[in-house]
């Protein structure tokens, strides 16, 4: 080993690592007493400076896997560790804060008070500083309860910020934001990264994940399923989306033709899945009355949706 190697530490994890998830699963029992396993052996290594976004459909373990990460659950079996350290220690030294989907706040208390109250637990707090970078300065005077729920969603990132963390976990931060307060959250979020800090965020806006991340993990069914940059995951689903205004009976005929693996109908407008774009265009050219159509990569959504369950349902067609 070399002097600029990280030095490990008995237990594998590196100075670089923020938090390591190592075999991690954890059961639950369902209303009937069934058991079933919501993660399920789950590897998980974030770096230092790393910017993760967490997908996966309903009920995929998102949450579960975040709860374990922050300490909030025990794994069954495996192990997790926050900073070489166990999660708690790790929360109760500050290093670690988290926007959750609810809860952790008082509803009738105000916005300010919220923020200085909590302040007050860490040294060093400046909630005039963190009010500010997280928009709610205007609504310092509000109570809690009539904060609308992406108000409270911002509040909430604002207490996050009163540590001065060095890793955030946001679980589905944006939910109830409008588009204005999207745009400004992330573009806060994205100071801080610029600052070095580590950041995983759960999400169904799949245009965050490709927009904001620099590695997005997919998960499914308590499994990975993917891990790698947006680009990476996209690349995995080859071929293009063709889409085009087009008669319900051509629709049809063109989602039988050779190289159309999928056909979705989403309003007037029809998307086929195709290996082939260059003969898919000129078939709805010559021998259909289509319009406007549009040739575009493959999104993020459909790798998601390819590679998760999800993909099944969705590749149904008018076939
Ligand atoms: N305390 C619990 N008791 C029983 N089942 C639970 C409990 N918490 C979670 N589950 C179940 O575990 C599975 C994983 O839930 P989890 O909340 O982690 O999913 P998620 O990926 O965060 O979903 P969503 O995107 O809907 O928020 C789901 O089937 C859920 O119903």
């Amino acid at each position: 080993m070399t002097e600029t190697q990280p030095r490990p530490t008995p237990r594998g994890v590196t100075p670089s690592d923020v938090a390591v998830l190592n075999a991690v699963v954890k059961r639950f029992t369902n209303a009937k007493g069934e058991e079933f396993t919501a993660v399920n052996g789950l590897d998980l290594r974030i770096r230092r400076g790393e910017v993760l976004a967490f997908l996966g459909p309903n009920g995929a373990g998102k949450t579960t896997t975040i709860d374990m990460l922050l300490g909030l659950t025990r794994p069954d079996s495996g192990d997790v560790t926050l900073f070489g350290q166990a999660p708690r220690q790790a929360v109760r030294a500050g290093q670690v804060a988290a926007v959750l989907q609810s809860g952790g706040l008082l509803p009738d208390l105000t916005v300010e008070a919220t923020v200085r109250m909590l302040g007050s637990l860490h040294p060093g707090a400046d909630p005039e500083t963190v009010m500010g970078r997280a928009g709610i300065t205007r609504l310092r005077d509000r109570r809690v309860s009539e904060c609308s729920g992406g108000e409270q969603q911002r509040l909430r990132f604002a207490v996050a910020l009163l540590s001065n963390p060095e890793f955030l976990v946001l679980d589905e931060p944006t939910a109830g934001m409008d588009v204005a307060a999207r745009r400004d959250f992330w573009a806060t979020v994205r100071e801080d990264t610029q600052h070095g800090m580590t950041v995983m965020f759960a999400t169904h806006y799949m245009e965050e994940a490709d927009q904001f991340a620099d590695r997005v993990l997919m998960i499914d069914e308590g499994r990975v399923v993917a891990d790698g940059s947006a680009s990476s995951i996209r690349a995995r689903i080859s071929g293009r989306t063709v889409s085009a205004l087009i008669a319900p009976q051509d629709a049809t005929a063109v989602a039988a033709s050779p190289g159309v693996r999928a056909c979705v109908a989403r309003g007037e407008r029809y998307y086929f899945d195709c290996t082939d774009s260059d003969a898919l265009l000129r078939l709805l050219v010559t021998r259909t009355s289509a319009t406007e159509i549009e040739v575009a990569p493959r999104s993020l959504e459909e790798a998601f949706m390819a590679i998760t369950n999800q993909g099944r349902s969705a590749q149904e067609g008018p076939r």
